[in-house]
């Protein structure tokens, strides 16, 4: 520093100059002193040990202590502290052990780590305890604490942490509204409250805040139309609401947010054509999927990399202007009514990799010499009316994932319907290429020329030729059969092991994938203690299922399989393969198999068995059954955890069938295969595997067409390739009505002679009170009881077209939730009114406890419109 001072004066700079020069130099030194410090004052570093006792169970073993020097702890997947100076800025804690890779998670444990993420709450939790704590960080600049299973309501008090930029508590339990405190946080730029249980009209008055610029409250329960006042979010560059309750138009408005980058509404009820996107020129992300959007083509500004637009009513042609789409690599338009003959520029968009066009009308006939986009990775025109022969390409392209059954195309490759039946069923719907429209001609003539030749004996010859056209015997006309009726049967393994994901609708649900691990039998003898009785933790029809603790201290479910036959058993593997790859919250993760091929000899003779063991996710709070009754020690269940669960698995089917390629049904469904993890989460196992016959237990509804139940014509055969997610739904159906009567319904066969409980239930005036579970009766809502049994009465109706879909479903359980909570506040007058409810001897006096006198409350005037139901 003199050396400095020495240089200034040395250039014979006047005193001014000299003391500036000083001054900078003493800052220099300075911040070079608070840089070398680096260290949280006391008060903060015990803050952060308050954190680590708040988020774990307080037998876990403490990783943090008073020594830890917080600011120097490595940066990993699930935990960043940044310190600026001798404060904390950012603190970021990620729970979910599906996001720790091996590597990480041995790092966590040299280096001193972080706090577990398996680790389940304590059950004194309270949030409120833990935003106390964090406002001993002042310059908190982000905070996100996701996947922890932290619960209760957002406290005002939030809005103390005024620093904030980044707040994320996505992946917790979060209920009630967003504290309206949290426009008092000017700098706030991030808001993610994904996958909580909000609820609320969506929260325009958030857009006060000028500095926000994205806005994530996708998988709540946010409900009411979006109106023009989304228009005052200016700033806005990535705004996701993706199934929530949400309805009506989207409004035009929307293009006013010129800097929106990522914009997502799926999965939520929005109806009408959507407004033109033409103006959004930041837009790259885009995902409308799942609403009732239609049937106009969107107009979308050609920056666009990626498009989602599955599952909506759009139903005329494809526009001209994608051909300028040069930047898209993502086009989904799959499950929409879309006609006429995909244009040939689609396949050929310079940056296009996943093109899925399935479940459309699309017709007519694909160019034989169809050239295909060098960076195409999935092609999807599955289930469509396509004809004529199929492009060399598609026989000759590697590394293309392709799927093009059931069409008409002339192969044998892929299942495919007959060419009758594609251009007639193409003519029925009234869509079509010129081709279609040309055999359409064809058949109008022919009905023509039948009648006014039945007038003309001469000619007579030419009349039974006609009406030899036109008397094509439906029969004959061979639609793509059902192919489906195990998980994956009749698709070919190759493809399905490249099946992938395409919908990122689901995105937020979806954690990252992993590689399939295959074990040595060895690994998971040390894990399950040479699989003794005593790390057994239940057992199946079709084997036992143990607990393991592998060699990196990850607990896992180890299922054992046998079988007599090597094919079958590689029927799994192959399949295995598939569900490895899937990742969803509420879907138990498949991590890994050990197959092994056992030789035993009885008299001198040999044999051969097969024994497979699947590796998956601990689900430490057992099966949904053993939570509905009173079972060592524990409560059952109340009703709003009963919905949560059901809800929870609800969107694992629904993944299951809208948001995996190819989509995965026939899932076998059962109320024990909804396991809950160490949070209470609720997570679907044993989906997406094959159904293996053991007896026909009351326990089991066969897949239609599965032996013993007869062959399907076409038509019917028709019937069930478009309604092949209904048997999922009758199964769902079953487990609903299982935790409202706290025992499994006595229905199970789809085609029950004897329906006398379902109707006793559902029956208009009200259900049988006897019949519904008594530890229930009083804690749940006779509204919410109502929209569930009504839902369940159709999700088992005999006719599969007449079910609704897993969305439908799925929309009214949350309306039933969100209703629920809306009676439910637990006070001491509604514990009064409880016992009124009890007290009363009919369902109608009942349901008036709840609704006469709850609908004076200001939440329940203030709560949703009611959009309508399946
Ligand atoms: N991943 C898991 N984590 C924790 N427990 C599990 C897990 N998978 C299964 N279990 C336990 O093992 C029991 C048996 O499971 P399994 O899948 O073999 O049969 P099931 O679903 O009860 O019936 P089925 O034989 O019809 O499939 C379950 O009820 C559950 O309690």
């Amino acid at each position: 520093m003199t050396r400095k001072m020495a240089a200034c004066s040395s250039y014979g700079l006047s005193w001014r100059l000299y003391w500036a020069c000083s001054c900078v130099v003493l800052v220099a030194a300075l911040t070079c002193y608070v840089n070398v410090v680096d260290a949280l004052p006391r008060v903060q570093s015990d803050g952060l040990l308050k954190i680590q006792e708040l988020l774990r169970t307080p037998t876990a073993k403490a990783i943090w202590n008073i020594d830890t020097d917080f600011c120097k702890l490595p940066p990993t997947s699930h935990l960043y502290i940044n310190c600026t100076g001798d404060t904390l800025t950012y603190l970021r804690i990620v729970g979910d052990k599906n996001m720790v890779t091996e590597k990480e998670k041995r790092q966590l444990g040299s280096a001193g780590g972080s706090l577990g993420p398996k680790k389940s709450l304590p059950s004194n939790f309270s949030v409120n305890t833990l935003v106390d704590t964090l406002l001993t960080f002042p310059d908190l600049r982000g905070l996100e604490l996701v996947s922890l299973g932290m619960w209760g309501s957002l406290p005002e008090k939030l809005s103390q942490l005024s620093s904030l930029q980044t707040l994320n508590v996505s992946s917790n339990l979060f209920t009630g509204t967003i504290p309206k405190s949290l426009h008092k946080i000017t700098g706030l730029g991030t808001l993610a409250l994904d996958n909580n249980a909000l609820a609320g009209i969506f929260p325009y008055w958030l857009s006060a805040m000028s500095s926000i610029e994205t806005l994530s409250l996708s998988d709540n329960f946010f409900t009411g139309e979006l109106n023009d006042s989304i228009s005052s979010f200016k700033n806005l560059s990535s705004l996701s609401v993706s199934n929530n309750l949400l309805y009506g138009n989207i409004p035009g408005s929307l293009s006013s947010l010129q800097s929106l980058q990522f914009l997502s509404l799926a999965h939520n009820r929005f109806t009408g054509n959507s407004p033109n996107l033409e103006n959004l020129r930041s837009l790259k992300t885009l995902n409308l999927g799942g609403n009732s959007l239609g049937p106009g083509f969107p107009a979308l500004g050609t920056h666009l990399t990626s498009v989602y637009l599955g599952q909506n009513k759009l139903s005329e042609s494809l526009p001209d202007s994608l051909k300028d789409f040069g930047e898209l690599h993502t086009l989904d338009i799959s499950g929409n009514a879309l006609a006429d003959t995909p244009p040939a520029f689609l396949f050929n968009l310079p940056r296009i990799s996943t093109l899925n066009l399935a479940r459309n009308h699309f017709s007519g006939v694909l160019p034989l010499n169809l050239t295909l986009s060098k960076s195409l990775s999935v092609l999807d025109v599955s289930n469509n009316f396509l004809t004529g022969q199929l492009p060399l390409v598609f026989l000759s392209a590697r590394n293309v994932a392709l799927y093009y059954q059931n069409n008409c195309m002339d192969t044998l490759k892929q299942k495919q319907g007959s060419k009758e039946y594609c251009t007639i069923t193409a003519a029925k719907l009234g869509i079509g290429s010129s081709e279609v429209h040309h055999s359409h001609l064809v058949l109008i003539i022919a009905v023509a020329a039948a009648g006014g030749l039945c007038l003309t004996v001469g000619l007579c010859g030419v009349v039974l030729l006609m009406a030899r056209r036109c008397s094509i015997d439906k029969d004959s006309v061979a639609a793509p059969e059902d192919r489906n009726f195990g998980s994956f049967r009749g698709i070919p393994s190759e493809l399905l092991s490249n099946a992938r994901y395409l919908s990122q609708s689901m995105r937020l649900g979806v954690l990252p994938q992993s590689q399939n691990r295959v074990f040595a039998l060895e690994e998971l003898k040390v894990a399950t203690n040479n699989f003794s009785p005593g790390a057994l933790v239940g057992e199946g029809r079709h084997g036992k299922v143990y607990k393991g603790l592998l060699e990196d201290k990850t607990v896992v479910a180890i299922k054992w399989l046998n079988f007599k036959s090597k094919e079958d058993m590689a029927e799994y593997k192959t399949q295995l393969e598939v569900l490895n790859k899937l990742r969803h919250r509420h879907l138990v993760s498949v991590l890994g198999y050990c197959s092994e091929e056992v030789t035993s000899s009885v008299d001198d003779e040999e044999f051969k068995s097969f024994r497979l063991f699947i590796v998956s996710d601990f689900m430490g709070n057992g099966d949904l059954r053993s939570h509905l009754s009173k079972q060592m020690g524990k409560e059952p269940m109340v009703w709003s955890q009963r919905l949560a669960a059901v809800i929870a698995a609800g969107r694992g089917i629904h993944y299951l069938h809208t948001g995996v390629v190819p989509p995965i049904f026939y899932n076998n469904l059962k109320i024990t295969s909804i396991l809950l993890d160490s949070y209470m989460v609720a997570q679907l196992s044993d989906f997406g595997l094959p159904v293996r016959r053991v007896s026909f237990s009351m326990d089991v509804v066969a897949p239609e067409g599965k032996a013993g139940v007869p062959k399907l014509n076409h038509e019917e055969s028709l019937r069930r390739q478009e309604h092949r997610d209904k048997q999922d739904v009758y199964d769902y159906g079953a487990i609903l009505l299982e935790i409202v009567l706290g025992r499994p319904p006595t229905i199970r066969n789809p085609f029950p002679q004897k329906r006398s409980e379902l109707e006793r239930l559902t029956k208009e005036k009200g259900p049988s009170m006897e019949l519904i579970d008594k530890d229930i009766v009083g804690t749940c809502g006779a509204e919410s009881l109502a929209t569930v049994l009504e839902i369940a009465g159709k999700c088992m109706v005999d006719d599969p077209t007449r079910r609704p879909s897993m969305e439908d479903v799925l929309w009214n359980l949350q309306y039933a939730l969100q209703v629920h909570s809306s009676v439910n506040d637990v006070t001491d007058e509604h514990d009064l009114r409880r016992e009124e409810f009890q007290k009363a001897p009919s369902f109608t006096e009942r349901k008036r406890c709840f609704y006469d006198n709850r609908v004076s409350d200001e939440d329940w005037k203030a709560g949703p419109k009611r959009p309508g139901r399946a």
